[in-house]
């Protein structure tokens, strides 16, 4: 099956700092990759090359076919990768349906935002992504007042309203309470599983990784120093040492 992402040759250099290191990786659709590395390993700075928040000092990267090296991260949303963040960016003067009519408008087009908002969103499509994220009854609620997990979801909704084929999160799980994390992760992968959303996730959890990565990659100093199975990779000596702290 062809790579949905590929990355040839991906390189970054910040001074004397090897941030990525030539980075040869390939990621098939449907996939649910688990990136983990240990903090500077290079995994944020990965994360903004594909999403065009930073280019690549040389390397390619080709998205469903599409060459997308350098492009605006606007014009890489459109051709169909997502993002959420591990600090979501959310309207905090807006309630949660707001924000998703936001996200539907932009995918509209600048012109929809010319248009009433009653009559440029699509009501059916943000009462379903709002029950699919768990957030129907927190609907008319500011964004300030929701508690992370759920600043994480919509976060998340916010991102597949814009019709991803992939969608990249950073952290889904980090500051969220240790007993909230799973039903967290299978909300996100029950949403990403409806829309057939191929996901890449930064997870510092070996526990949620095991339970939802179909596979892992591990980086190290710039580089992907094992890549497969979830078993196999956290099984490599250098992981277990560099990574987990065995
Ligand atoms: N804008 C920048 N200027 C200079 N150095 C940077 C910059 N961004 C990242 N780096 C360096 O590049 C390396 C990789 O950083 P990166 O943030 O990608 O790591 P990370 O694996 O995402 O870490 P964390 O888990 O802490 O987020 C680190 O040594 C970092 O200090």
């Amino acid at each position: 099956m062809n790579s949905l992402l590929q990355t040839r040759g991906l390189t970054l250099k910040f001074g004397g700092v090897v941030a990525a290191e030539s980075i040869d990786f390939d990621l098939k659709a449907g996939e649910r990759l688990a990136v983990i590395g240990a903090n500077g390993a290079g995994k944020t700075t990965f994360i903004n090359m594909v999403t065009g928040y930073i280019k690549p000092s040389a390397g390619k990267i080709m998205f469903d076919g599409v060459n997308i090296t350098g492009m605006h991260p606007r014009q890489i949303v459109l051709q169909g990768i997502g993002r959420s963040f591990q600090l979501p960016q959310l309207f905090t003067e807006h309630t949660v349906r707001q924000s998703i009519e936001l996200a539907v408008a932009a995918r509209q087009g600048p012109l929809s935002m010319l248009r009433p908002m009653s009559k440029c969103v699509e009501r059916d499509e943000i009462d379903h992504v709002l029950s699919v994220v768990g957030l129907s009854q927190r609907a008319d609620d500011h964004c300030d007042s929701l508690p992370e997990g759920h600043r994480k979801l919509l976060d998340v909704a916010m991102a597949l309203v814009l019709r991803p084929k992939l969608l990249i999160m950073d952290e889904p799980t980090s500051g969220v309470a240790a007993d909230e994390k799973h039903p967290l992760m299978a909300t996100i992968m029950n949403a990403l599983s409806e829309q057939n959303v191929t996901a890449v996730f930064v997870e510092h959890d070996v526990d949620i990784v095991r339970e939802y990565a179909t596979r892992v990659a591990a980086w190290i100093s710039g580089r992907i120093a094992a890549d497969g199975s979830p078993e196999t990779v956290m099984n490599d000596d250098e992981v277990r040492t560099v990574v987990l702290g065995h």
